[in-house]
């Protein structure tokens, strides 16, 4: 992999200590000093400051984000991009999973390449470089497909980054078509793939995974799987699904196995842990006494502050997800070691069919807003953080034009998408 661990790029500065550390408990200010002065926060050391509160949650808070601003100074990113659900036809039956249904039911989608396409090239005409694909695992589909829709968005536009296909995906594929993961993976880089979201990694445990998804896609092949496309040379995302029937222990193991796997490839882009939405989540309506309604704030702010601490000098992009929270936690989130809003979605909708209510889209006018609202520097990104744009001049009224590639700002014109508009009217 050409991506170079964070830690060769950042020499920790030696810094004075924030405030708040010399506020907290005795064993929870030795481990933040420790990792201020530049240590590794074990998992057992990750476990305990899961479970801080008070003065001492306040202290983990102030220690992340005195690291985020050593890795990532003011500038905090986001990426144009658009989403596009292939399909959401899918018999896996993941419990949590609001967003799949069956080939009959009313809103089922499917779309042909001609139309993932036509929704890539409004993308590209609105200034997006990234198309975010994922779809449900349709029994019918051929394994060839994921193959065919990042052939078809190239051939139209050879410039997108096509971010696209989970490791869950990419095991059905490889399934269908009898290929390993590796020559499955080479093959889709070859058509054109840019790079993976690490979703279908929910919480990297079996006894958790045997309860969310029957351990269909078990961790040891998820983490196979990721680690396939890292060697054949393409990055991912990571993440992690908390708030369920998980438990700190389950937490700090999967942040810890991340920074295992990221030690040895270097493939991971970013984290972004993505609250669990029960409301329309089969996992919750039909357990409410066991699984809990998705993770209280301060396990929110915690799950933040506390990946950017352990993950600190290998992964130093920790991603708030705006739909999972909506736009005012995820400001929040940028004093707890965040340092990137994602991407602007246009059509976010895995989020919705689980019941959140944040809209399907952000655009980078208000994502600008909420980064100058916090005191920090916006700055546009490609998938591989890439800087493109910084907005640095701090009067809102000045920005520097946003254009898109037929001279407009794609940033005010939301009718262009009548699905969106009726969707929210209908809301
Ligand atoms: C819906 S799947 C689509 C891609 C592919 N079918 C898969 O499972 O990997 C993408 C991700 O959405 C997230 N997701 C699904 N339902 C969710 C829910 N109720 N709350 C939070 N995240 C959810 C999970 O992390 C899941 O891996
Ligand atoms: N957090 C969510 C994302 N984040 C992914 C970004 O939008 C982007 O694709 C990535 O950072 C690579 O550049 N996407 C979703 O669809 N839903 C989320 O909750
Ligand atoms: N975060 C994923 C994308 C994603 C996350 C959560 C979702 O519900 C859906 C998609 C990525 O790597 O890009
Ligand atoms: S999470 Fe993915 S694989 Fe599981 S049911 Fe939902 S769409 Fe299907």
């Amino acid at each position: 992999m050409t991506l170079q661990p964070a830690s060769e790029k950042f020499a920790a500065p030696p810094a004075a200590l924030p405030a708040a550390v010399a506020g907290a408990s005795a064993p929870i200010r030795s481990i933040l000093e420790m990792a201020l002065e530049g240590g590794e926060v074990s998992e057992a050391e990750g476990v305990e400051l899961f479970r801080t509160t008070g003065a001492d949650a306040e202290a983990v808070y102030a220690t992340a984000d005195e690291l985020r601003r050593r890795a990532n100074g003011d500038h905090v990113s986001f990426v144009v991009n658009r989403n596009i659900n292939f399909t959401n036809i899918c018999y896996m039956g993941c419990r949590f999973c609001g967003f799949a249904k069956r080939s009959e039911d009313k809103d089922a989608e499917w779309l042909e390449p001609e139309q993932i396409v036509e929704r890539a090239q409004q993308a590209w005409d609105r200034g997006a470089t990234e198309v975010c694909i994922q779809g449900g695992l349709h029994p019918k589909m051929e394994g060839t497909y994921y193959r065919d829709i990042v052939r078809a968005i190239k051939a139209a536009l050879p410039d997108m980054h096509i971010h696209a296909f989970s490791p869950f995906e990419i095991w059905y594929g490889a399934s269908k078509t009898k290929m390993s993961y590796h020559d499955f993976l080479a093959d889709l880089k070859e058509a054109g793939l840019g790079s993976m979201p690490g979703t279908a990694a929910e919480i990297l445990d079996t006894e958790v995974r045997m309860q969310l998804t029957k351990n269909k896609l078990s961790a040891e092949k998820w983490v196979e799987i990721i680690r396939a496309a890292h060697e054949v040379g393409i990055p991912t995302t990571a993440t992690i699904m908390y708030g369920h029937i998980d438990a700190p222990e389950h937490w700090a193991a999967h942040i810890r196995l991340l920074r295992d796997i990221q030690k040895d490839t270097g493939g991971f882009t970013e984290l972004v842990p993505l609250s669990f939405v029960h409301t329309e989540s089969p996992l919750w309506s039909q357990n409410p006494d066991k699984v809990r309604p998705g993770p209280t704030a301060l396990e929110v702010d915690l799950m933040h502050a506390v990946s950017r601490i352990m993950l600190h000098g290998w992964i130093d992009n920790i991603q708030v997800s705006w739909t999972k929270l909506g736009a005012a936690r995820a400001q929040q989130m940028l004093s707890r070691g965040v340092n990137d809003l994602g991407g602007t979605l246009m059509n976010e909708s895995i989020s919705r069919a689980a019941g959140s209510a944040h809209g399907q889209e952000i655009t980078a006018r208000e994502l600008t807003q909420i980064i100058r609202a916090a005191g920090r520097v916006p700055v546009r990104r490609n998938t591989i953080y890439e800087i493109r744009d910084i907005y640095d001049d701090h009067d809102p009224e000045e920005l520097a034009p946003l254009v898109d590639r037929q001279g407009r700002n794609p940033l005010d014109f939301l009718d262009m998408f009548p699905e969106r508009s009726a969707l929210e009217a209908a809301e």
